[in-house]
């Protein structure tokens, strides 16, 4: 069996640290995504392929080349950028809106809860709604 997952999600929330941290992988000196990075997780006998997109402003036009054949979409939310929760709203939005994106589940992931200046993860969906 194969799943592919495709992560997504402003510069800075945390798609590449949370990816290795599923993979075992260090978390220590992890540098913004440019472009995408491909990796491959083998779990018993299930393959998980995940596509780490670089969530730079710039770069977020290319995200919709990526939708075909997704089995999940995951959005991870920076909770500590509060001035940039609107923008991830908007972002997802947008997603949101993609025919090929349809009927592909989707998991709003809200990042660095260890912070205490942290949005609480209960109040990101009314937030991300907020326009
Ligand atoms: N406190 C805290 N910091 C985190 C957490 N996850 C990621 N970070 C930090 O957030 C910063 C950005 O992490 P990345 O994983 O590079 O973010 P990204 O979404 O891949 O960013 P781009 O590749 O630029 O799109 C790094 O300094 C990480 O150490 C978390 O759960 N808690
Ligand atoms: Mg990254």
């Amino acid at each position: 069996m194969e799943a592919r997952l495709l992560a997504l999600g402003l510069d800075n929330a945390g798609k590449t640290t949370l990816l290795k941290c599923l993979s075992g992988e260090d978390i220590t000196n992890i540098v913004p995504t440019q472009g995408f990075v491909l990796k491959s997780m083998l779990r018993a006998d299930f393959k998980l392929i995940f596509w780490d997109i670089s969530g730079q402003r710039a770069l977020r036009p290319y995200w919709r080349n990526y939708f075909l054949r997704i089995d999940a979409l995951i959005y991870v939310v920076d909770c500590v950028d509060r001035r940039r929760i609107i923008e991830a709203g908007e972002e997802l939005m947008q997603i949101l809106e993609e025919e090929k994106l349809e009927k592909v589940p989707l998991l709003v992931f809200a990042n660095k809860q260890d912070s205490v200046f942290a949005l609480p993860a209960n109040e990101v969906p009314t937030r991300l709604l907020q326009q």
